[in-house]
Order: C-alpha cells, then structure tokens, then sequence
C-alpha cells in the first residue's frame, strides 16, 4: 500500500452523481479511486476471496462468519494508470442486510458471488440482483462469480473422472462430451503400438480451451 498518496475525499463519491469516477491527469500514485463491494450467501467465499487476492493465501479451517461490513485497500495497475480499490467485504447473513444496503449505492462495482457447490446460494442470485438493482446506481459494474472451483478438481481427483461443463441449450460442449468418449473408446479397441496412449484429460482440456468454456457474457 505504500503507492497510496492521493485518496479521494468521501464526499467527491459522494457527489459524483451518476457513479462516474475522476481520472486525475499526470498522476503518479493513485488516479482512479473505486469502490467495490463483494456480496453473496453467507459462506460462498466472499472474505476467502479478499483475502486471496490481497494477500494470495487462503485460510482454511473452520468458518467464521462476518459480522457487518469491513474494507481493504488495494491498488492495482490498469493499462498504466493506478486504480485505488476500496474492496468492502459483507456480511451474507440476512440480519445483516440493512446495514451493506447503506453500502451499495456509492459503490462502483459490485461482485456477486455464489457457490458452485451450494445450490441454494445460486438459486438466491435473483434475489441478489433485485437488491441490487434496488439500492445500488443503474450503471454500476455487476460480476457474477461462482468460487469453490476447486471443488470440482477434487471429485475428479477423487474418481479419477474427466469433468466438463456442457450446455443442451447453446450446445456448448455437447460435441467435445460425445467426441470424447468415442475417441477413448475407439483408442480402447484399437490401439497401435507405435501410438501414444490417448489421454482423454488432456484431449478435452485441450478442445475446452478452444471452445473457450466457461465465461460467458
Ligand atoms: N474449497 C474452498 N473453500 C472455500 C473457498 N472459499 C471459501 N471457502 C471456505 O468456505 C467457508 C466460508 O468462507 P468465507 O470466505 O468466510 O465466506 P463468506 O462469504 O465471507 O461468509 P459471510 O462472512 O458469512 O458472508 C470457509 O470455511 C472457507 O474456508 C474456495 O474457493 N474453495
């Protein structure tokens, strides 16, 4: 944090009216100031995430909730310019809820965060979103994250199972799913001596990579 010099003053947010944010000309320290709330279910990683990307370590063990709202500074570098990030961590328990509400409507951005293990903190994504739409500015920056990725790693290293996401709807990864088996299984019944052994992890990985699953806007 020693690059921090120049922090706006509370009331410039506060008075910026439609969320826009001022990029100081010819500075050095920090030129754009931001601030972003992370929000979601109690327990779907929101403190785990802030503290991985501060400090890139994470905490196992057991799991304490947070009690109100609480923030870290971080500054990074966006294309040269130095932006000041104000990162408020909520509290996901409902008897929290009026006090991060105060919260949202100076904030710039907001990362909503569920669990890929949870269904219920997926399913609570909409009631999310009409919080948000209903207490923060209309055109502030919303990213939806579904953390615990690892977990899957650890079915598949557990069963030793390839996993993909596919879609019926959009067809996203239906042809990799079937053409991969087949492969695996052709590979099984006729396999030359002087071939490689067909590794499927990799082949899907590889074909995934070119599909570029996984993010969608
Ligand atoms: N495997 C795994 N565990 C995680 C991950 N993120 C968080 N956890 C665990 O999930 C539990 C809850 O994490 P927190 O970061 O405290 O959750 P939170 O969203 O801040 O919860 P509240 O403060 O109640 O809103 C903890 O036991 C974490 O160790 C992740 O990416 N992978």
């Amino acid at each position: 944090h020693q690059h921090e010099k120049e922090p706006m003053h509370d009331g410039a947010l506060r008075n910026r009216g439609n969320c826009a944010h001022t990029v100081k000309p010819n500075c050095v320290f920090v030129c754009v100031f931001l601030q972003t709330i992370l929000v979601g279910d109690s327990g779907v990683g929101k403190t785990s995430l802030l503290v991985q990307f501060d400090q890139g370590k994470f905490i196992p063990g057991s799991f304490s909730a947070t009690v109100g709202i609480g923030f870290t500074n971080k500054v990074v570098t966006v294309d040269n310019v130095k932006v000041k990030l104000q990162i408020w961590d909520t509290a996901g328990q409902e008897r929290f809820r009026s006090v991060t509400h105060a919260y949202y409507r100076d904030a710039h951005a907001l990362l909503l965060l569920y669990d890929i293990t949870n269904k219920a903190s997926f399913d609570n994504i909409r009631a999310w979103l009409t919080e948000i739409h209903e207490y923060a500015q209309s055109n502030v920056v919303i990213m939806l994250l579904g953390n615990k990725a690892d977990m899957i790693s650890i079915l598949f290293s557990e069963y030793s199972v390839p996993f993909m996401e596919t879609s019926a709807k959009t067809g996203v990864n239906v042809d990799l799913a079937f053409t991969a088996v087949a492969k695996e299984l052709k590979h099984r019944a006729i396999q030359h001596p002087s071939e490689p052994t067909f590794q499927i992890h990799e082949y899907i990985e590889a074909q995934k990579e070119k599909s570029g699953c996984c993010s969608y806007f």
